[in-house]
This record gives structure tokens, sequence and C-alpha cells, in this order.
């Protein structure tokens, strides 16, 4: 026990622990302050400073170190502060209204500029009651800061991430003009502490109350129900809480009726945490179940989305959706709505930032003002998107015509498409977007409204139209809310979501280098840059990248980063770039390590990728794939050090020493195959390529569309018998290979083991040249007695633990009576509570299986 505390002890003592010793900062956290500092500079600009929850001071440190001369800073703790020069502290507990007198009275008519707080309060009950306790503690010291604050002060406050960090963000947002959620580096990646950095304090007249009262701001967790088990401490009972199944939780299947989802406030999380929705009737008094299914749009499709929830994609998604607004319409439970049009929200809107600007802001209603907030957003949103549309596809425009220019391409007659593509006259989507396509389609063009009546239906078409894009984006918005709560549950989706980013970051960094059109094929660029054998392309390449004056980003018509990815062995060994070789020769000696590596999946394309990038991971990226993790890995460090904002977990890399190279699928494996064997060359590689997937314009298509398409329609390799089965080989030997951790400790056991042999052998030899009395048969014995010492020690005793039933005689705490050594209290009651509840849910299992049959 004590050396597993000591090791743990010493895993804590990383570089900001030693730092701090140096520099003579009280505790490491002195660098979370520093570092959140240098990233928004709130406290040169501060004369007054409050730090709350700031013991044992080093906060404090910072802070009177970087203030200017003769500012004012207090500092309060529950624990004792030891004097800091130029801070004033004091004792006391920040949820009090004795502290907040307490800081009145050295600050008297003074406002504060900024208000910091590093408040943790002391955890070790259920998990939901501690996020609660601190994020109550956040929303205590934001009461302060409220009170406090000059307008447009600071306040920067560390937050448990939790389910209910959002609404605490929320509620910053309400006070403050900036709000930035930040991870300094410092701050270690395995705890969910996270900082938030509110700027531009609004300073509201009137506050409703409910944004500071916990009981408001955190709705759901009243019914949290308190672990008092957990209160008494005892190391005997106390077991690492490991995620998985739920208190008495023992299955991962689980389903809700649909009309549950119907009737249910947050749809999203049922999305996110069910796998099913069922239209059983549960009882015959179940109307709501009957009314459903006989709803004309619980439509087959419906039903058959409901079936299996975790494969939904945004159609899906959004189609149950809709279908849950139409039934609430229904059903005359329509979703509670602010009755105002987007206009009028915007307008109120404006109205309360007049307000604030003439006589301070007054942040009255919880309620309204989360409405209104979600309306904006949803705006903001939709606006942000489409902005962000037009800004690519006019780079697009700008490079295309670049290219042209350069290549000579550019003829009257094409300056004449480019400006029928610039002339919004001439733009199927521009004339989508006036609505004149709508109105052809329906008929309408040629009836001749009068002016009046067609402003009104003008109107009244915009207002259509906002909402429907309104909704969509509220949609779509919801989708991702749904795919996030999706992959926090599930690590390997996390995993993939990340490798497939990386992977369009690949794909981007390919289009930068291709120096033509960004929608050209990538794949066939690639392969084309790889080729340095056409000497006239690269010369032409080249000469394109020098007038184009990015030389200094791009050498030989890649970029640094693309190079720097090429230059690894991989590359070399496919002698892709040696001129002089022949290509099967090359091929034949790519020596494609198809034994080495460690990770297995899936290969599917990526979410959201266009169709153009598919044949670049066809051809290359199938064999690369690791590369693309180990590129992860890379920018994984880059970020590290430039945008220490992520704080998100990792999954595990491993290289063990072998090439991060590996072939995951039967398809690329078969490729292998077949270019070891010399039985394909890269030109039929070149050739392969060629496909109606290679060039295919997606433009404008939805994104939903596209997740389909990547899923489904993509070109099919061949895979041999022979290459399945490889792989097959490869996953069962992985699988059968003991984690890492065992590995370890197997390794170290051997370890000790040679060491104590080396040792043992030192000893016998010393014995066996002794020349002193000893006659050889004392030494053989003595050498037998050192073996079976060291054979002894090698195997441990393990101590026996007595169990102890609860009650009776040993009631209450202390060792129970006549007990000696390792013992454990058990409920005689828990063991067949816990059969039973076992027995139940395998009934359960077992009926729905039946059922499913
Ligand atoms: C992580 S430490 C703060 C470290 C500090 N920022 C520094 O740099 O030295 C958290 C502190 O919060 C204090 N704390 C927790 N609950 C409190 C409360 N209700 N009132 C005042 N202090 C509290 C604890 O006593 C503890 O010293």
């Amino acid at each position: 026990m004590g050396g597993i505390q000591k090791k743990h002890a010493k895993a804590r003592l990383d570089k900001y622990y030693y730092l701090a010793k140096e520099k003579g900062y009280r505790a490491r956290a002195a660098f979370k302050l520093i570092q959140l500092n240098k990233r928004y500079h709130f406290l040169e600009s501060s004369r007054c400073l409050i730090d709350l929850c700031a013991a044992p001071g080093s906060w404090l440190q910072v802070a009177a170190e970087t203030m200017p001369q003769k500012s004012l800073i207090v500092g309060v703790d529950l624990a004792p502060i030891k004097p800091i020069p130029k801070a004033i502290t004091f004792q006391g507990d920040i949820t009090t209204e004795k502290c907040r007198a307490t800081i009145r009275g050295y600050l008297k008519t003074m406002k504060a500029d900024s208000v910091i707080h590093d408040g943790a309060p002391n955890v070790g009950t259920a998990w939901v009651q501690d996020a609660f306790s601190q994020n109550a503690l956040v929303l205590s010291s934001l009461k302060l800061a409220t009170e406090f604050l000059a307008p447009n002060g600071n306040f920067v406050t560390k937050v448990f991430r939790s389910r209910d960090s959002n609404k605490l963000e929320w509620i910053f947002k309400q006070l403050f003009a900036r709000v930035e959620q930040t991870k300094p580096p410092s701050s270690r990646g395995v705890s969910a502490e996270t900082f938030y950095v509110c700027r531009g304090f609004k300073a509201p007249k009137h506050l409703d109350p409910k944004f500071l009262d916990p009981k408001y701001a955190f709705t759901e967790i009243e019914d949290a129900k308190p672990n008092n088990e957990a209160k008494v401490f005892n190391p005997e009972k106390k077991k690492r809480k490991r995620e998985g199944y739920e208190e008495g939780d023992w299955t991962q299947f689980h389903e809700e009726s649909a009309s549950s989802f119907i009737e249910t406030q947050d749809p999203i999380a049922m999305l996110g945490s069910l796998n099913r929705l069922h239209f059983r009737q549960e009882g015959n008094g179940d109307i709501a179940q009957v009314a459903l299914n006989k709803l004309p749009d619980t439509t087959e499709e419906v039903r058959l989305c409901c079936e299996d929830l975790k494969v939904l994609g945004r159609k899906e998604f959004k189609l149950l959706l809709r279908w849950r607004l139409k039934a609430r319409e229904v059903f005359g439970m329509r979703e509670k709505r602010s009755g105002h049009t987007k206009a009028g929200a915007l307008e109120e809107k404006e109205a309360n930032q007049a307000q604030t600007e003439n006589e301070g802001v007054t942040v009255e209603s919880m309620d309204d003002e989360m409405r209104l907030q979600q309306e904006i957003q949803a705006l903001k949103d939709a606006q942000s998107k489409d902005k962000r549309k037009e800004r690519r596809r006019e780079n697009e425009r700008k490079q295309k015509e670049l290219t042209r220019l350069q290549m000579g391409m550019t003829t009257p007659h094409e300056i004449g498409i480019d400006a029928a593509e610039n002339d919004p006259t001439f733009r199927i989507k521009d004339v989508d977007k006036a609505g004149i396509a709508r109105q052809i389609a329906k008929g309408r063009m040629h009836v001749q409204l009068e002016p009046e009546k067609e402003e009104q239906q003008e109107e009244m078409e915009i207002d259509d139209e906002d909402d429907g894009d309104a909704l969509e984006a509220q949609l779509d918005d919801m989708y991702e809310m749904y795919q996030e709560k999706k992959e926090n549950r599930d690590a390997k989706a996390r995993a993939k979501r990340i490798r497939q980013q990386s992977r369009t970051d690949h794909d981007d960094e390919f289009e930068g280098f291709s120096g033509s059109d960004g929608e050209s094929n990538n794949g066939d660029q690639l392969v084309e840059d790889l080729d340095s054998g056409s000497d006239s392309e690269e010369d032409g390449e080249s000469r394109l990248v020098d007038d184009l004056g990015l030389d200094g980003q791009m050498q030989d018509g890649l970029t640094r980063r693309a190079k720097n990815f090429f230059d690894q062995d991989i590359f070399g060994s496919l002698g892709l770039d040696e001129g002089a070789e022949s290509e099967t020769e090359r091929e034949r000696d790519s020596g494609i390590d198809v034994d080495s590596g460690s990770s297995v999946e899936d290969e599917k394309p990526a979410v959201g990728q266009t169709k153009s990038t598919q044949p670049n991971r066809v051809e290359a990226g199938q064999m690369f794939e690791d590369e693309d993790e180990s590129d992860y890995e890379e920018v994984e460090a880059e970020e590290e050090e430039e945008d220490w904002d992520s704080g998100d977990e990792r999954p595990a890399q491993e290289s063990e020493g072998r090439p991060n190279i590996d072939i995951i699928t039967a398809e690329a494996m078969t490729l292998a195959h077949s270019l070891a064997r010399g039985e394909k060359t890269k030109h039929d590689l070149l050739d392969d390529n060629f496909n109606k997937f290679s060039h295919r314009d997606v433009d404008g298509l939805p994104e939903w569309f596209l997740d389909d398409e990547g899923k489904h329609s993509r070109i099919q390799r061949p895979t041999t018998k022979e290459a399945a089965q490889a792989i097959r080989e490869k996953m069962r030997a992985l699988n059968a290979r003991p984690i890492k951790k065992v590995r370890e400790a197997k390794a170290r056991k051997t370890l000790r083991a040679a060491r104590r042999l080396e040792k043992l052998k030192k000893k016998s030899e010393g014995l066996a040249n002794d020349d002193g009395d000893m006659s050889e048969r004392d030494k053989v014995g003595a050498i037998a007695k050192l073996m079976a010492k060291a054979k002894k020690g090698t195997k441990k005793q393990k101590q026996k633990v007595a169990v102890v039933v609860a009650g009776g005689s040993n009631k209450g705490a202390g060792r129970p009576r006549g007990v000696k050594g390792k013992y454990k209290m058990v409920d005689s009651r828990l063991k067949s509570d816990v059969r039973a509840e076992k027995r139940l849910a395998k009934a359960k299992k077992s009926n729905k299986r039946k059922r499913y049959n």
C-alpha cells in the first residue's frame, strides 16, 4: 500500500512541481495563473484583485509580482495563508455572508478589476455530488464577483468538467461580454479541471437570483442520491470506481418507449444514450403508444430508424426529430416557443443592448434569456455556416483563376464563362436563393401580383424560409450534439473521429501542394507528385510554384510538411521516387511489412470527407493508415505547444520499436501481395485511380448526403482469401497479446529475477572461491541455502483476508473483536441482493432476445 502511495506521489511531481520549488512558488498551481495571464493579460491591467480560495497562496504570489505597484490584492481561503508581501489575506468560507462582509471591509468603496477563483472543495463522495459541490463553489465565487467586480472586469475560474459545466458557461455568457474556456499546459491532462476566463463584466443592475442559485442553475442534480457510504472514510472499503455499467444496470442495451421520446424535453440525450425506441404497448392503458402507432407520420422509415439508434446518420436523426415535433404538435404538446419571430428576437436583443449602454444591464428572467440566447445562437450558427461556405467557394474560384492565368489558359471564351459563373444573374444557386426557381416550380412566375400583395407574399416567404433554415440549423446542431454524446460513450468512435480529422488534414495538405484546382483528384495528384520521374511536369510545376511566389513554402512541388511526410522510410522503401530503378524491381523491393504493426480497425471512409479524396485514400491511404496516426501524434504534440486548449484524452500510441506502418484491411493486403509478387505495377495503380468515383463534384451537396455516400458509394477493391486470412490471423494474434500493463509487469518480473540470479551467482562464486576455513561441504550447504532463499523470495505469500459479516457484535467503526490481520466487512444481505439483481437482469435480457427472435 505504502509502495503504491509513494509511486503515485512521485508520479505527481512533474516539471512544474520542481519549477515551482525553484522559483519559490508555494504550489505548482502558480503556473496555471502565469500561463492564463500570458494569454489574456488581465493581471497587468488590474489594480484591485480578489483571490477566492487562495491557500497556500501561489496565485497571490503571481498576482503580487505581476500587478502594478500599490495594487490592492485580497486573498481568502478556508485554510490559513502564510503572509505574502503586497497581499492581504484572511481565513474564511467564500460561501458565507461573513466572508463577503470582510472583503467589503478591505475594499471599502473600491471595485475589483479581477476576481480569480481556483477553489476545490474536499472531494471524495460520489462523482455526481462532487461535481455538484464544485460547480456550486464556482457559483459562490461568481456571486462575489458580481458584487465586487467593476464594469468590464475579469473573472477567472476553475471549473471541473461535468454535465453542468455547460450551464455554468451559459451563465458566464450572460454576465460577461467575452467568455473563453481554456486549459493551460500546466494543468494535468488527466485532471477534469478547466479554466474559464470571462472578460468584460456587464455589471447588470438587476440580476435574477436564480442565476447564482445552484438549485436552479443545475436543476437535474436535485434528486441525485447522496452517497452516504462514502462519508466515513474506510480504506478497506474504498475501491477505484471505474466507469462502465451504471449502478444496478447489467446490460449494455437500452431501450425506451417511442412515446417517452415524444414526451422528453431532451431528445438528443435520449437518442445519444439509447439503442432502440420501441412501439410496444406497456399495459392496456398505454394510450400514448397506441396513438403513436396510429399516427400517419409514424412511417415505416421512422420505425426502422427507431430499431437501431446507434446507426443513425444525419438524415435519419433529423427525420426522428421532425417526427417528434410533428407528434408533439398533433398531441397538443407543441414545443414551447417564444412566439417571437427571429426579427423580434433580434430587436429585443438590440433593445437590451441599448438599455445596457444607457443604464447598465438588467439580466432579469433566466428562462426568457435562455430562450432568446438559443434562438440567437441558432441564427448565428446558420449565418456563420453560410459565410464559411461562401468564403471557401470564393477562395476556390480565385485559385482556379490564378492557375488558369499562370498556365495561359485564359481565353476570352473562358473569361466569358467565368463572368457568367461570377455574375449572380447566371448562377443557378443565386437564382434559387432569390426564390425564382421555386416560384417557377410553383407556376407563380406568370402571376403578376399587386405590388403590396407582392411585398406581403415576399415577407411570408422569407419568414417561411427563415423558419425552415433555423430548424435545419437547429437540427444540424442537435445532430452534432448527438454525435458528441455517442462519441463520449464510445472511445473507439472518438479515436476514429480524430483519425478522420487527421486524414482530412493530410488531404488538405495534398490539396495545398497540388498547385492546381483545389477540387481536383487528390489521389491523382499525390501519385503524380510522387512520380518525380516525369521531369517536364515537375519543371512545369516548380515554374508554376516559382511564378506564384510560393517557393518559400513549397519545395519540389511539396510543402515542407508534405515533404517531411514523404521523406519517411516507408516511401523510400516503396521506391516511388527513384527514377533509375525499373518499376517492377521497385515494386518487388517495396518490402511492405505485412506482419508488423499493431492497430486494428475497420476501414471506412471519413465522415464528411469529399469524394475527391477517396482514391487518394485507397491507393496510398490504406497502406499508410498508421502514418495518419503518427502524424496525428505530431499534430497533437504541436498542439500541446501552441494550442493548449484541448485537454482531451488521446488514444495511447504504441510503437514499441516497430515501424508505425501497418496494413489493416484485406483490400490493402491484397494490393500489397500483388505488388510484392509483381502482379501489379505502379501504372496499374494509376489506372485503377481513374474510376467513376474519381471526379465527383461535391459542391453544394448536403453533408448528410456526403456522409452516406462516403459510407456506401465507393470503389470495391478485390480481396483474396489469402489476404483475408492473413488479416484474420493478425487480428487473432493482436487479440491474444496481453495488454501493455501486463506485458510491462511481466518484463519487470523477469528483470527482477535476472538481477536476483546475478546476485546469487556473485555470492556463490565468492563462496566457492573462498580459501578460508570453510570445507567444501559447508560451501555447498551455504550455496544451497542461498538458492533456497532466492527461490522463496520469488513467491510472495498472499495475505489472508478475513471476511467479517457486519452487524451483531461487529457493529460500528473499528476492528471487529477477535480478528487479526487484514479483514473485509461484508453486508449479510449484499451477497443475495447482488445475486438477485444479476438474476433479474439476466431474465430481462433473455426475454428481450426472445422478443427479438
Ligand atoms: C487548489 S487550492 C487553491 C490553490 C491556490 N490557487 C494557490 O495558488 O495556492 C483550492 C483551495 O480551495 C479552498 N476552498 C475550498 N472550499 C472553500 C470555501 N468554501 N471557501 C474558501 N476556500 C475554499 C481549499 O481550502 C483549498 O485551499
